[in-house]
């Protein structure tokens, strides 16, 4: 299988890396792998071949996507639709498409918009829910999917056997998918992903706003690492993700400053018995993520999207 990845950063470095691995270990399920990287940025292009990451670099996305059987999208959110459309003038029209990012309403329309309508029958967006506050190749890893969960959410006109291969690959890189409409996608990540992104930063902007924040930088221990650790994310991608997600980050916040607001209303009164109930409460639920449930087989439409 010839697969071309466009924007080989860390997730399509990850991605043809996991890959790889797969196919070394007679896991790859396409057959045989031959990897074309095409990037905007010459360096990542040397790197990508300096460590056998790709077998063939080019900045050029038509020379890249000539004779690929799949393509995965891995750039910016708000680059999907330019970027597709030029997949769309020189890819083979059965090529499967398939995309990494992040929000999926605005990005599927994006891509609806610039690619010819039998081309969607073989797109299938596919979100791995694995990265790290790290931008660029240098970053990406083998091991990044592993144990992580991918989204698929297929189209009306997606093509079964489409939708099958391409989370077929994603597990062999270690996802385990569930699917989702993007309507579903984009509300649920706005509240698990995006939206705590939004309050690290702000976390982080009230924390350098104060006239002690260098003591009180240096002196933070964990709790405040942890809470802060997603705000040193790339803040491109951020600023890419807030737009094409707007709407629902926007209801997210809003939800957030209520809970905020009921909270501090119980500091407020000084209710003991009110905020203690409200962290054994608050309690409960976070400690219920480490207890290693299966990730959430999330949404009407329906439960694992693969077969076992
Ligand atoms: N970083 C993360 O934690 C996750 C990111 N994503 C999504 O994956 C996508 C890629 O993100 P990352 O790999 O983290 O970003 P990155 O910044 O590490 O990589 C993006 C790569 O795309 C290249 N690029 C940008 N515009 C391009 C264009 N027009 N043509 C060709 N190459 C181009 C850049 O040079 C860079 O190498 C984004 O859509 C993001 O929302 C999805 C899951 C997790
Ligand atoms: O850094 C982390 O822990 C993340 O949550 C990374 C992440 C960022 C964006 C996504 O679309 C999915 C995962």
């Amino acid at each position: 299988m010839r697969i071309t990845i466009i924007g080989l950063g860390l997730i399509g470095g990850s991605a043809a890396l996991a890959w790889k691995q797969a196919h070394a270990e007679g896991r790859f399920p396409g057959g045989s792998l031959s990897i074309t990287a095409v990037d905007t940025n010459p360096a990542t292009l040397s790197l990508a071949l300096e460590r056998g990451i790709a077998d063939r670099v080019t900045p050029s996305i038509a020379e890249g996507v000539l004779d690929a059987d799949l393509v995965l999208l891995a750039v910016p959110v708000l680059a999907m639709g330019a970027v597709m459309k030029e997949v769309d003038r020189a890819a083979p029209v059965d090529a499967v498409i398939t995309d990494a990012g992040s929000v999926r309403g605005s990005v599927i329309t994006a891509v609806r918009m610039n690619a010819r309508p039998e081309r969607i029958r073989h797109y299938v967006p596919l979100h791995p829910i694995a990265g790290a506050e790290k931008a660029g190749l240098e970053f990406a890893t083998p091991t990044l999917y592993r144990g992580a969960t991918g989204v698929v959410t297929p189209l009306p006109e997606s093509d079964l056997e489409d939708v099958a291969l391409v989370v077929d690959l994603w597990r062999a890189a270690g996802l385990t998918v569930v699917e989702m409409t993007p309507e579903e996608h984009d509300r649920i990540y706005a509240m698990v992903s995006h939206v705590p992104h939004m309050i690290a930063f702000a976390l982080m902007d009230m924390a350098v706003s104060s006239p002690e924040s260098r003591t009180a930088l240096a002196a933070a221990g964990g709790g405040f690492r942890d809470t802060t650790r997603i705000a040193a994310a790339d803040a491109r991608m951020w600023a890419d993700i807030t737009r094409a997600n707007r709407t629902a980050i926007l209801d997210g916040i809003s939800r957030f400053e209520a809970a905020l607001t009921h909270l501090k209303g119980l500091v407020a009164a000084d209710d003991y018995e009110g905020y203690r109930t409200y962290f054994e409460r608050t309690a409960e639920a976070r400690r219920e993520i480490n207890s290693s449930l299966p990730p959430v087989q999330a949404g009407k439409s329906g439960g694992d999207a693969g077969k076992d």
